[in-house]
């Protein structure tokens, strides 16, 4: 059996329709492989806060963050192994990795959309869970605002296609329960500095 064989619970389509396509595929990596590359990346990654601006208050990011080009010759070998294993489940070209460091049950994102601008169109973002389970809520845009609630497992795939960007946000809420750190890899094609993000319509 190869490596990537062991689908736990095998993939589960959250949302297939024309709002979008999102699909959860718990336990794409082996448990003991998911914990290897949590310990690798939470100890060698020169992970970074942050500051935002909310409310006309500049507050900090709660959680930690790094980023990395998939073709930097100085990309973590974990990233390297991660990316590999995103590929075999997942055919697009990615190009660009954002790590998240969810320190405790108090680091989350706040509902949001990923930046289409950051994005190629057309192509989705696959985000893989290590670390402790979070959840994850995705909720529609629209009234009646639908939402599910996921647990996001270390070794989990989390694909999102672009479209659903438009359609829903998703965010990792605070927790009140006691919380081991999460990282998060999410995997994107990022439009090549210079380049429109969008490719407009052909003429004619
Ligand atoms: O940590 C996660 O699973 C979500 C991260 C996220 O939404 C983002 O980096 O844009
Ligand atoms: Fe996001």
């Amino acid at each position: 059996m190869g490596q990537f064989s062991l689908f736990a619970a095998g993939p589960q389509v959250l949302i297939d329709d024309a709002s979008g396509r999102v699909v959860h595929t718990p336990g794409l990596v082996p448990a003991a492989t998911a914990q290897a590359w949590f310990a690798q990346l939470l100890e060698g990654i020169a992970w970074r806060g942050g500051r935002r601006l909310m409310y006309e208050r500049e507050v900090d990011v709660p959680r930690l963050r790094a980023h990395f080009d998939l073709d930097d010759p100085a990309l973590p070998a974990p990233l390297h192994e991660a990316l590999a294993a995103v590929r075999a489940a997942v055919d697009a070209p990615f190009t660009s990795v954002g790590l998240n460091l969810y320190r405790d049950e108090h680091d989350s994102v706040a509902p949001h959309n990923d930046k289409l601008e950051d994005l190629v169109r057309g192509q989705p973002i696959a985000l893989l869970s290590l670390g402790a389970t979070r959840e994850m809520v995705i909720r529609a845009k629209r009234p009646p605002r639908r939402a599910l609630h996921l647990d996001l497992e270390a070794g989990s795939l989390l694909l999102m296609d672009y479209a659903s960007q438009f359609h829903y946000d998703h965010g990792i809420p605070k927790q009140r329960a006691p919380m081991g750190p999460r990282i998060s890899l999410a995997f994107r094609v990022r439009p090549v500095a210079g380049r429109p993000a969008t490719t407009p319509p052909a003429a004619g």
